[in-house]
């Protein structure tokens, strides 16, 4: 299972997603490292999303290999791979919260999912999670419809954290918010990690939380990652696509 600490906890070699005719990801490599915030960038449509999905299995590869925590999920068999899904927690692109359920509810889906736990039980990790992100206990009765942007991508969080993840994927967590609470959000994320440990996998548009909050970026181009390192690393490329967007008019007031 898990070796030592430089051992990637997500280890992808070359693997290819096609939907029928369009190759959408070609032979793509990518380590996340443990502990690391890895911020994932790349042009709208690229296959930012259908990578997050085929790593935790909701997209099917025809091509290379995906390990979590050193498991190969493909071939693990389904107590193994249960194990290490029960590791990872995802927020999904605008949040994605069960709409008929509360957010009490929404947060202990997973949980119910993958343990068999008391309602008592169920009702504390509930305030302790809503805590960890930042909310009040009230807030547990709402719907999602009775949410704020901001609220909702907490509410998403806390499930995601529901069942204290080692690595939690989060697919462009401040889209939709402003610039504070956006802010605010990436400072939320930093001080989970380092509080919890946690690696992070963070699928973004967002040039402030690319400064703010990664440790490391990697960009998608043309169904593989073109380029992968630090801010410094990105800034120096002389790749085109990075160029635009690193250095572009949206990028000026970021980086200065
Ligand atoms: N289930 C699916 N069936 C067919 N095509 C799909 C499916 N899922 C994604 N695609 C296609 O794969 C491509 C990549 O989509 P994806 O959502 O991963 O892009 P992205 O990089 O996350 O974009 P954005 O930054 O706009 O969110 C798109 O052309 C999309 O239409």
């Amino acid at each position: 299972m898990a070796g030592d600490a430089s051992d990637p906890i997500v280890r992808v070699r070359d693997i290819s997603v096609r939907f029928g005719a369009t190759k959408v990801l070609d032979g793509l490599s990518l380590d996340v490292k443990r502990g690391e915030i890895l911020g994932f960038v790349g042009p709208s449509g690229a296959g930012k999303s259908v990578l997050t999905r085929t790593i935790i299995g909701l997209v099917p590869k025809i091509g290379g290999s995906i390990e979590v925590f050193g498991v190969d999920l493909q071939t693990a068999d389904p107590t193994a791979r249960r194990a290490v899904e029960r590791r990872w927690g995802v927020l999904f692109q605008q949040g994605a919260l069960f709409s008929s359920l509360n957010v009490r509810q929404n947060i202990q889906f997973p949980v119910r999912e993958y343990l068999n736990v008391s309602q008592r039980l169920l009702d504390e990790i509930t305030i302790a999670k809503l805590g960890m992100v930042g909310l009040l206990p009230e807030v547990a009765d709402r719907y999602p419809s009775e949410l704020s942007g901001g609220m909702i991508k907490r509410v998403a969080l806390a499930r995601a954290l529901a069942l204290d993840p080692e690595l939690v994927f989060l697919d462009e967590p401040t889209s939709g918010l402003d610039p504070i609470g956006a802010g605010d959000f990436d400072d939320l994320v930093r001080t989970l990690q380092r509080t919890l440990g946690l690696t992070v996998f963070m699928v973004t548009h967002d040039l402030d939380s690319l400064h703010t909050a990664c440790d490391r970026i990697a960009v998608l181009g043309n169904g593989k990652i073109i380029a992968a390192g630090s801010m410094a690393d990105m800034l120096a490329s002389q790749h085109p696509w990075l160029r635009a967007y690193f250095h572009g008019k949206r990028a000026r007031a970021v980086v200065g």
